[in-house]
């Protein structure tokens, strides 16, 4: 990380600190410090000016990042964390920041998009939570796309991928996108992996609806049990993180089912698939992955496939999405960077059978070796979920859907016509979507992280002295 002299008082001997990382249970990372001495003052700077110089011909670190809290997140804890837990090491490893607390939603979003001076910065600093971190990339993402007049609003659009990297310091409620890519929600963690200058693609979706554009995800898509539980859970949120386990025990309890077409373009190419038994981990085997993805030919409408019924929920995971929750995430075996996302269908089933897939989550257990549960590999998805229209209207295609929000809204109206219409919302990496009719594209490898993935646990957990924590 650094080295620092230290004057010795009335001592001949020269002394120097060296502060390195320790990596510690649980794929945890510690600052640690080591100190040499020596009876050569001369010898002991010649040691110091030498690490320095290696330190610095490391040109993936970072110097300078520009930070952006969010004071509301989670336990509304962000300035409090980034103070006294990261900013000194920043400090330590000779990083300079400009620092921005956020005063409303989507200031951080809006200041990447129109004002900060990006070419100042090495990198961006996310301290929140999924929101927060979806406000950077929104911001980030569109200034690209901008400086190269791209079209957003049209999803065959090849974006420009974003050079600056991003570090997020866990600071919200669930922080999915963290412990998915790190391995543990911890902020020394993160800020170590930042001063370290790790580097971590990862895919992200575009939303569409009509050939408009909606929003960007890079962790969970859901419609149905975890959109519910989203809209239910923002009007608690004076409770904070334990919003979102008393609205999934009351989403549970309710167990409302929704109507619906899927179609999807499964993925090609050296994939894998959702049930293998692979993880998603960084080093050498992930690397060789990499430079094998993204190589998908052009799309061929005839490989669509369909997927028509009655749904508790609808899950696309980019990623594993691992939290403390769900320590294997919704898709144990997705990739961070691979060009698909796993779309996870969970259909009708009774309260008992939900329930087992829900505690699968939470247990080494198949999640997907259920009767009523299909995963597929994709590229690209729709959905269009069914309004109250005869069956032969249902055939309706996207291009049409702004008709059927016509006569969804009439039926809405008019609720003697006997139906009931039930939409549920989009779970988009924790914020919800207004609309429900949804085109949805893999981007790989668009934007970067400060992270280097999971480490396997084999090259840490023999350290003969794990620090305590
Ligand atoms: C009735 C028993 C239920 C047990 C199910 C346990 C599974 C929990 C799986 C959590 C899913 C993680 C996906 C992450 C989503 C985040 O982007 C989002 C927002 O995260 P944020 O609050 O902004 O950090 N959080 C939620 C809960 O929707
Ligand atoms: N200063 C602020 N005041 C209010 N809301 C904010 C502020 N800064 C960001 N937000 C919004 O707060 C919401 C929640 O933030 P997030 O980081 O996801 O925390 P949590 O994990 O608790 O949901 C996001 O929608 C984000 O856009
Ligand atoms: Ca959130």
């Amino acid at each position: 990380i650094s080295v620092r002299e230290e004057d010795e008082e009335n001592s001949s001997r020269g002394r120097d600190d060296v502060m390195y990382v320790e990596r510690c249970r649980q794929h945890r990372w510690r600052c640690a410090e080591v100190t040499f001495t020596c009876s050569d003052v001369a010898l002991c700077q010649r040691w110091v000016s030498s690490i320095r110089e290696q330190l610095v011909t490391i040109t993936s670190r970072p110097k300078h990042l520009l930070v952006y809290i969010n004071p509301y997140g989670g336990k509304r804890q962000g300035k409090r964390i980034y103070e006294q837990k990261v900013a000194p090491l920043f400090a330590q490893a000779g990083i300079s920041t400009d620092v921005i607390v956020t005063e409303y939603a989507n200031h951080a979003r809006d200041h990447l998009r129109t004002e900060a001076e990006l070419k100042n910065f090495d990198g961006v600093v996310c301290v929140g939570g999924d929101g927060m971190f979806s406000e950077i990339i929104h911001g980030l993402i569109w200034r690209t796309q901008i400086d190269d007049g791209v079209d957003t609003n049209c999803p065959d659009e090849t974006l420009l991928p974003c050079s600056l990297r991003i570090g997020i310091i866990p600071a919200g409620s669930t922080d999915c996108i963290c412990f998915a890519t790190v391995g543990t929600n911890d902020p020394v963690t993160s800020a170590l992996h930042i001063i370290v200058g790790d580097s971590q693609p990862i895919d992200v979706c575009s939303v569409h609806h009509n050939n408009t554009f909606l929003r960007y995800s890079v962790s969970l898509l859901g419609y149905g049990f975890y959109g519910d539980v989203l809209t239910d859970s923002e009007r608690k949120r004076w409770m904070g993180p334990a919003r979102y386990d008393f609205s999934g025990v009351k989403m549970f309890l309710t167990h409302h089912y929704y109507e619906g077409t899927v179609s999807y373009l499964p993925a090609r190419g050296i994939v894998g698939t959702p049930r293998d038994a692979t993880r998603c981990r960084s080093g050498l085997a992930a690397e060789r992955e990499r430079g094998q993805i993204c190589l998908f030919v052009s799309e061929n409408d005839s490989e669509w496939r369909t997927v028509r019924g009655k749904f508790l929920a609808i899950n696309a995971a980019s990623m594993s999405c691992a939290c403390p929750r769900s320590p294997k995430g919704l898709s144990p075996a997705a990739h961070l960077a691979n060009g698909t996302t796993d779309l996870i269908l969970v259909r009708k089933c009774s309260r008992f059978d939900f329930l087992r897939h829900l505690l699968r989550h939470t247990s080494k257990d198949d999640q997907f070796d259920l009767t009523f549960v299909e995963v597929h590999r994709v590229r690209r998805f729709r959905f269009t979920p069914r309004h109250c229209q005869s069956d032969s209207d249902l055939e309706l295609d996207l291009q049409e859907s702004s008709k059927r929000q016509i006569f969804s809204q009439i039926c809405r109206d008019h609720p003697a016509c006997g139906c009931t219409p039930t939409y549920s919302s989009w779970n988009c990496d924790g914020e919800i979507l207004t609309h429900t009719a949804i085109d949805v594209r893999v981007h790989c490898q668009l934007i970067k992280l400060f992270a280097r993935g999971i480490e396997e646990p084999a090259v840490f957990e023999d350290v003969a002295n794990p620090c305590a924590i």
